[in-house]
């Protein structure tokens, strides 16, 4: 079976905290290809969303101090629950502080191996 028809024969609800630019693209792409985009920007949801998701879309994009915790917060209970995570480390070469969100995010979320690739 191809992954396309994988993603639309399967529930494939992915969940993503957006950035201001191309939150709608990337929505309207998963729904293209046969998912179901959700945008979860309260915490209190993930206890209940992402066990349901296939995967879920960490996006550094439009990065503040509150919206970098909630990405870690994302990425912590999608590693908890063993989702595949894609991370989209916008910008990460052009600032210290993408750079340092950037390696924050792997520390935190993922093991400890990936972030050594961002040193
Ligand atoms: N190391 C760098 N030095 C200067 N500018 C950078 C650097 N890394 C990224 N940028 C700038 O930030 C923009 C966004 O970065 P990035 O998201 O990584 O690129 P892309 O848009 O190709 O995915 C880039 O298009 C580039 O203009
Ligand atoms: C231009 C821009 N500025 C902050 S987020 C963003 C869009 C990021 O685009 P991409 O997801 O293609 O890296």
């Amino acid at each position: 079976m191809s992954i396309l028809e994988d993603i639309q024969t399967k529930p494939a609800m992915v969940i993503m905290n957006g950035n201001h630019v191309t939150e709608q693209l990337v929505a309207d792409v998963i729904s293209y290809l046969g998912g179901s985009p959700l945008i979860a920007e309260d915490y209190q949801d993930d206890a209940n969303l992402v066990p349901l998701s296939a995967a879920i879309d960490l996006n550094m994009g439009t990065i503040t101090k509150s919206s970098h915790q909630r990405l870690i917060q994302l990425g912590q209970t999608a590693n908890q629950h063993g989702k595949p995570i894609v991370f989209d480390p916008v910008g990460v070469g052009a600032s210290p502080l993408r750079k340092a969100q950037a390696r924050e995010t792997f520390r935190e979320s993922f093991n400890a191996s990936d972030s050594r690739q961002l040193e």
